[in-house]
Protein backbone atom coordinates (compact mmCIF):
# COMPACT_ATOMS: atom_id res chain seq x y z
CA UNK A 1 0.00 0.00 0.00
CA UNK A 2 1.23 3.49 -1.08
CA UNK A 3 2.09 5.86 1.80
CA UNK A 4 1.10 9.44 1.81
CA UNK A 5 4.16 11.80 2.15
CA UNK A 6 3.20 12.27 6.15
CA UNK A 7 3.96 8.94 6.74
CA UNK A 8 6.89 8.72 5.17
CA UNK A 9 8.42 11.72 6.59
CA UNK A 10 6.60 10.42 10.47
CA UNK A 11 8.89 6.80 9.54
CA UNK A 12 11.88 8.69 9.37
CA UNK A 13 11.08 10.90 12.26
CA UNK A 14 10.58 8.09 14.30
CA UNK A 15 13.68 6.78 12.59
CA UNK A 16 15.74 9.62 14.14
CA UNK A 17 14.06 9.24 18.13
CA UNK A 18 14.73 6.21 17.74
CA UNK A 19 18.20 5.82 16.19
CA UNK A 20 20.17 8.29 17.77
CA UNK A 21 23.65 7.65 17.07
CA UNK A 22 24.06 8.84 13.59
CA UNK A 23 22.12 12.43 13.95
CA UNK A 24 23.59 15.87 14.79
CA UNK A 25 20.95 17.66 15.78
CA UNK A 26 20.70 20.91 18.64
CA UNK A 27 24.58 21.20 18.30
CA UNK A 28 25.72 23.44 15.83
CA UNK A 29 26.84 23.59 12.21
CA UNK A 30 29.46 20.70 11.53
CA UNK A 31 31.97 22.04 9.15
CA UNK A 32 30.97 21.42 5.53
CA UNK A 33 32.15 19.26 3.33
CA UNK A 34 32.05 21.34 -0.24
CA UNK A 35 33.87 24.13 1.65
CA UNK A 36 36.95 22.46 3.27
CA UNK A 37 37.45 21.19 -0.67
CA UNK A 38 37.37 24.82 -1.86
CA UNK A 39 39.68 25.67 1.40
CA UNK A 40 41.59 22.86 0.06
CA UNK A 41 41.80 24.51 -3.67
CA UNK A 42 42.61 27.94 -2.30
CA UNK A 43 45.47 26.69 0.15
CA UNK A 44 47.32 24.95 -2.65
CA UNK A 45 47.12 28.55 -4.54
CA UNK A 46 48.77 29.79 -1.80
CA UNK A 47 51.31 27.16 -1.65
CA UNK A 48 52.79 26.81 -4.88
CA UNK A 49 51.68 30.75 -7.00
CA UNK A 50 51.22 30.66 -10.34
CA UNK A 51 50.85 26.76 -10.34
CA UNK A 52 47.22 25.85 -9.04
CA UNK A 53 45.50 29.35 -10.66
CA UNK A 54 43.07 29.27 -13.32
CA UNK A 55 45.07 32.31 -15.19
CA UNK A 56 48.67 33.29 -15.24
CA UNK A 57 50.14 35.19 -11.84
CA UNK A 58 52.32 38.18 -12.78
CA UNK A 59 54.68 39.16 -10.10
CA UNK A 60 53.16 42.76 -9.77
CA UNK A 61 49.61 41.42 -8.65
CA UNK A 62 51.10 38.69 -6.28
CA UNK A 63 50.73 41.24 -3.35
CA UNK A 64 46.87 42.04 -4.75
CA UNK A 65 46.65 38.20 -5.17
CA UNK A 66 47.77 37.21 -1.76
CA UNK A 67 45.75 39.77 0.02
CA UNK A 68 42.60 38.58 -1.84
CA UNK A 69 43.17 34.82 -1.02
CA UNK A 70 44.37 34.82 2.44
CA UNK A 71 41.44 37.13 3.13
CA UNK A 72 39.01 34.36 1.44
CA UNK A 73 40.46 31.38 3.49
CA UNK A 74 41.15 33.61 6.55
CA UNK A 75 37.00 34.25 6.49
CA UNK A 76 36.35 30.78 5.58
CA UNK A 77 38.87 28.77 7.64
CA UNK A 78 37.46 31.14 10.69
CA UNK A 79 33.79 30.04 10.20
CA UNK A 80 34.57 26.23 9.72
CA UNK A 81 36.65 26.71 12.86
CA UNK A 82 33.98 28.17 14.57
CA UNK A 83 31.44 25.50 13.93
CA UNK A 84 34.02 22.63 14.71
CA UNK A 85 34.90 23.75 17.92
CA UNK A 86 30.82 24.62 18.93
CA UNK A 87 30.11 21.33 17.69
CA UNK A 88 32.72 19.89 19.84
CA UNK A 89 31.33 21.84 22.57
CA UNK A 90 27.68 20.32 22.63
CA UNK A 91 27.05 23.50 20.25
CA UNK A 92 27.79 25.72 23.05
CA UNK A 93 29.82 28.78 23.29
CA UNK A 94 31.22 31.25 20.48
CA UNK A 95 35.25 30.01 20.50
CA UNK A 96 35.84 33.06 17.50
CA UNK A 97 38.92 33.88 20.11
CA UNK A 98 40.14 30.31 19.78
CA UNK A 99 39.39 30.24 15.95
CA UNK A 100 41.78 33.49 15.17
CA UNK A 101 44.11 31.92 17.30
CA UNK A 102 44.22 28.76 15.41
CA UNK A 103 44.04 30.87 12.11
CA UNK A 104 46.73 32.94 13.10
CA UNK A 105 49.62 30.17 13.61
CA UNK A 106 47.85 28.49 10.72
CA UNK A 107 49.07 31.35 8.26
CA UNK A 108 52.82 32.01 10.95
CA UNK A 109 53.57 28.47 9.86
CA UNK A 110 53.18 28.70 5.79
CA UNK A 111 56.87 30.35 4.83
CA UNK A 112 58.18 27.11 6.89
CA UNK A 113 56.03 24.30 5.02
CA UNK A 114 56.54 26.15 2.01
CA UNK A 115 60.02 25.05 2.87
CA UNK A 116 59.31 21.99 3.69
CA UNK A 117 57.48 21.38 0.42
CA UNK A 118 60.54 22.97 -1.91
CA UNK A 119 62.27 20.35 -0.36
CA UNK A 120 59.30 17.09 -1.02
CA UNK A 121 59.85 18.58 -4.70
CA UNK A 122 63.74 18.64 -5.03
CA UNK A 123 63.64 14.40 -3.31
CA UNK A 124 60.93 13.91 -6.19
CA UNK A 125 63.48 15.53 -8.89
CA UNK A 126 66.26 13.97 -7.48
CA UNK A 127 64.63 10.36 -6.68
CA UNK A 128 62.36 9.46 -10.28
CA UNK A 129 64.50 9.77 -13.62
CA UNK A 130 60.82 10.23 -15.21
CA UNK A 131 60.91 13.28 -13.54
CA UNK A 132 61.85 16.16 -16.23
CA UNK A 133 60.97 19.55 -14.18
CA UNK A 134 59.93 20.82 -10.69
CA UNK A 135 56.98 22.30 -12.78
CA UNK A 136 56.13 18.49 -13.96
CA UNK A 137 55.94 17.42 -10.29
CA UNK A 138 54.10 20.55 -9.01
CA UNK A 139 51.15 20.02 -11.51
CA UNK A 140 51.29 16.01 -11.95
CA UNK A 141 52.77 14.36 -8.87
CA UNK A 142 50.08 13.05 -6.85
CA UNK A 143 52.34 12.47 -3.98
CA UNK A 144 53.17 15.98 -3.63
CA UNK A 145 49.53 17.41 -3.77
CA UNK A 146 48.53 14.85 -0.81
CA UNK A 147 51.97 15.91 1.52
CA UNK A 148 51.20 19.24 0.83
CA UNK A 149 47.54 19.48 2.11
CA UNK A 150 48.68 17.16 4.91
CA UNK A 151 51.24 19.61 6.24
CA UNK A 152 48.61 22.06 6.39
CA UNK A 153 46.39 19.72 8.21
CA UNK A 154 49.17 18.66 10.38
CA UNK A 155 49.03 21.99 11.77
CA UNK A 156 45.60 22.46 12.69
CA UNK A 157 45.81 18.65 14.35
CA UNK A 158 48.71 19.83 16.54
CA UNK A 159 46.55 22.66 17.73
CA UNK A 160 44.16 20.30 18.60
CA UNK A 161 41.19 20.78 16.08
CA UNK A 162 38.66 18.49 15.41
CA UNK A 163 37.61 17.29 12.21
CA UNK A 164 39.00 19.75 9.69
CA UNK A 165 42.17 18.19 9.51
CA UNK A 166 40.64 14.46 8.24
CA UNK A 167 38.61 16.07 6.09
CA UNK A 168 41.42 18.05 4.36
CA UNK A 169 43.43 14.85 4.41
CA UNK A 170 40.30 12.48 2.91
CA UNK A 171 39.97 15.54 0.31
CA UNK A 172 43.45 14.85 -0.98
CA UNK A 173 42.46 11.14 -0.83
CA UNK A 174 39.86 11.46 -3.15
CA UNK A 175 42.03 12.98 -5.29
CA UNK A 176 45.01 11.51 -5.20
CA UNK A 177 44.63 7.62 -4.05
CA UNK A 178 47.15 8.81 -1.02
CA UNK A 179 45.61 8.63 2.70
CA UNK A 180 48.49 10.23 5.17
CA UNK A 181 46.96 10.79 8.33
CA UNK A 182 46.99 14.64 9.70
CA UNK A 183 48.61 13.13 12.50
CA UNK A 184 51.81 11.48 10.69
CA UNK A 185 55.06 13.69 11.72
CA UNK A 186 57.01 13.45 8.38
CA UNK A 187 60.67 15.30 7.65
CA UNK A 188 61.94 16.98 4.62
CA UNK A 189 62.59 15.51 1.26
CA UNK A 190 59.83 12.95 1.34
CA UNK A 191 58.83 11.71 -1.83
CA UNK A 192 55.86 9.11 -2.48
CA UNK A 193 56.44 8.26 -6.17
CA UNK A 194 53.23 6.87 -7.73
CA UNK A 195 51.49 6.78 -4.73
CA UNK A 196 47.94 4.99 -5.40
CA UNK A 197 46.71 2.81 -2.35
CA UNK A 198 49.58 4.45 0.02
CA UNK A 199 48.21 4.65 3.99
CA UNK A 200 50.07 6.48 6.58
CA UNK A 201 48.76 5.52 9.71
CA UNK A 202 47.78 8.75 12.83
CA UNK A 203 51.23 7.43 14.80
CA UNK A 204 53.77 7.81 12.21
CA UNK A 205 56.73 9.62 12.95
CA UNK A 206 58.56 9.90 9.48
CA UNK A 207 62.41 11.02 9.02
CA UNK A 208 63.88 12.97 6.61
CA UNK A 209 64.41 11.37 3.01
CA UNK A 210 62.24 9.14 2.94
CA UNK A 211 60.98 7.09 -0.20
CA UNK A 212 57.70 5.19 -0.63
CA UNK A 213 56.40 3.71 -3.31
CA UNK A 214 52.86 3.06 -4.45
CA UNK A 215 50.54 0.52 -2.05
CA UNK A 216 52.81 0.85 0.93
CA UNK A 217 51.30 0.90 4.21
CA UNK A 218 52.40 2.18 7.32
CA UNK A 219 49.63 0.84 9.70
CA UNK A 220 48.49 -0.37 12.94
CA UNK A 221 49.10 -4.17 14.45
CA UNK A 222 45.59 -5.75 16.02
CA UNK A 223 44.12 -3.29 18.35
CA UNK A 224 44.80 -3.14 21.96
CA UNK A 225 41.38 -2.89 23.80
CA UNK A 226 40.52 -2.45 27.66
CA UNK A 227 38.76 -4.39 29.92
CA UNK A 228 35.54 -3.92 28.73
CA UNK A 229 36.44 -4.96 25.07
CA UNK A 230 36.68 -1.54 23.22
CA UNK A 231 39.33 -0.54 21.52
CA UNK A 232 41.97 1.53 23.08
CA UNK A 233 42.84 5.18 21.27
CA UNK A 234 44.99 7.72 21.34
CA UNK A 235 48.08 4.87 21.88
CA UNK A 236 50.98 5.09 19.10
CA UNK A 237 50.25 2.51 16.84
CA UNK A 238 52.13 2.99 13.73
CA UNK A 239 55.39 2.60 12.19
CA UNK A 240 58.62 4.72 12.84
CA UNK A 241 60.59 5.52 9.41
CA UNK A 242 64.42 6.85 10.47
CA UNK A 243 66.07 8.82 7.97
CA UNK A 244 67.01 7.73 4.40
CA UNK A 245 64.72 5.00 4.16
CA UNK A 246 63.00 3.38 0.57
CA UNK A 247 59.68 1.44 0.87
CA UNK A 248 59.40 -0.34 -2.20
CA UNK A 249 55.02 -0.99 -3.51
CA UNK A 250 52.77 -2.66 -2.02
CA UNK A 251 54.48 -3.46 1.41
CA UNK A 252 53.20 -3.39 4.69
CA UNK A 253 54.73 -2.40 7.91
CA UNK A 254 53.26 -2.78 11.26
CA UNK A 255 53.35 -1.54 14.66
CA UNK A 256 53.84 1.41 16.80
CA UNK A 257 57.65 -0.49 18.20
CA UNK A 258 58.34 -1.40 14.72
CA UNK A 259 61.29 0.60 13.04
CA UNK A 260 63.00 0.57 9.79
CA UNK A 261 66.42 1.61 10.91
CA UNK A 262 68.19 4.62 8.54
CA UNK A 263 69.02 3.99 5.16
CA UNK A 264 67.12 0.97 5.43
CA UNK A 265 65.79 -0.51 2.21
CA UNK A 266 62.29 -2.86 2.00
CA UNK A 267 61.72 -4.46 -1.23
CA UNK A 268 58.21 -5.02 -2.99
CA UNK A 269 55.76 -7.29 -0.94
CA UNK A 270 57.29 -7.07 2.01
CA UNK A 271 55.24 -8.00 5.54
CA UNK A 272 57.45 -6.75 8.38
CA UNK A 273 56.23 -6.41 12.16
CA UNK A 274 59.18 -6.34 13.61
CA UNK A 275 62.17 -3.42 14.00
CA UNK A 276 64.82 -3.62 11.33
CA UNK A 277 68.62 -2.41 12.12
CA UNK A 278 69.73 0.50 10.20
CA UNK A 279 71.43 -0.27 6.93
CA UNK A 280 69.44 -3.14 6.48
CA UNK A 281 67.84 -4.97 3.13
CA UNK A 282 64.31 -6.56 3.67
CA UNK A 283 63.70 -8.58 0.54
CA UNK A 284 60.74 -11.10 -0.35
CA UNK A 285 61.36 -13.93 -2.69
CA UNK A 286 64.30 -14.09 -5.19
CA UNK A 287 66.93 -11.14 -6.52
CA UNK A 288 67.95 -12.74 -9.71
CA UNK A 289 71.15 -10.73 -9.61
CA UNK A 290 71.95 -12.18 -5.97
CA UNK A 291 72.52 -16.27 -5.73
CA UNK A 292 71.22 -18.04 -2.86
CA UNK A 293 73.87 -18.79 -1.12
CA UNK A 294 75.52 -15.37 -1.35
CA UNK A 295 72.04 -14.51 0.48
CA UNK A 296 71.91 -16.82 3.25
CA UNK A 297 75.94 -16.23 4.20
CA UNK A 298 74.89 -12.51 4.69
CA UNK A 299 71.01 -13.39 6.35
CA UNK A 300 70.54 -11.71 9.38
CA UNK A 301 67.05 -13.02 10.35
CA UNK A 302 63.99 -15.05 8.59
CA UNK A 303 60.99 -13.69 9.92
CA UNK A 304 58.58 -17.40 9.59
CA UNK A 305 56.60 -17.39 7.73
CA UNK A 306 56.78 -14.59 5.17
CA UNK A 307 60.54 -16.06 3.60
CA UNK A 308 61.32 -12.66 3.96
CA UNK A 309 65.44 -12.21 4.41
CA UNK A 310 67.21 -9.25 6.00
CA UNK A 311 71.08 -8.58 5.71
CA UNK A 312 73.21 -5.51 5.78
CA UNK A 313 73.86 -3.78 2.55
C1 LIG B 1 46.79 3.02 8.97
C2 LIG B 1 46.14 2.11 9.94
O1 LIG B 1 46.75 1.24 10.47
O2 LIG B 1 44.86 2.31 10.20
C3 LIG B 1 44.21 1.52 11.18
C4 LIG B 1 43.47 2.39 12.11
N1 LIG B 1 42.67 3.34 11.37
C5 LIG B 1 44.43 3.11 13.06
O3 LIG B 1 44.56 4.31 12.98
O4 LIG B 1 45.05 2.46 13.88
Amino acid sequence: MQKTQQEIVNLLLDSYRDIGGINHLDCGDLPSKIGIATLCEDLLCLLFPGFFDYEAVASTEISMRTNELVAGIRERLSVELRSVLRAQNGGNGDHGAKADDVCCKFFNSFPEVRQLLQTDVQAAYEGDPAAKSYDEIILAYPGLEAIAIQRLAHLLYSEGVPLIPRMMTEWAHSKTGIDIHPGAQIGSHFFIDHGTGVVIGETCVIGTRVKLYHGVTLGARSFTKDEDGHIVKGIKRHPNVEDDVTVYPNSTILGGDTTLGARSTIGANVFLMQSVDPDTLVIRGEQPNRSLDKRVGKKKQKADPFEEWAFQI
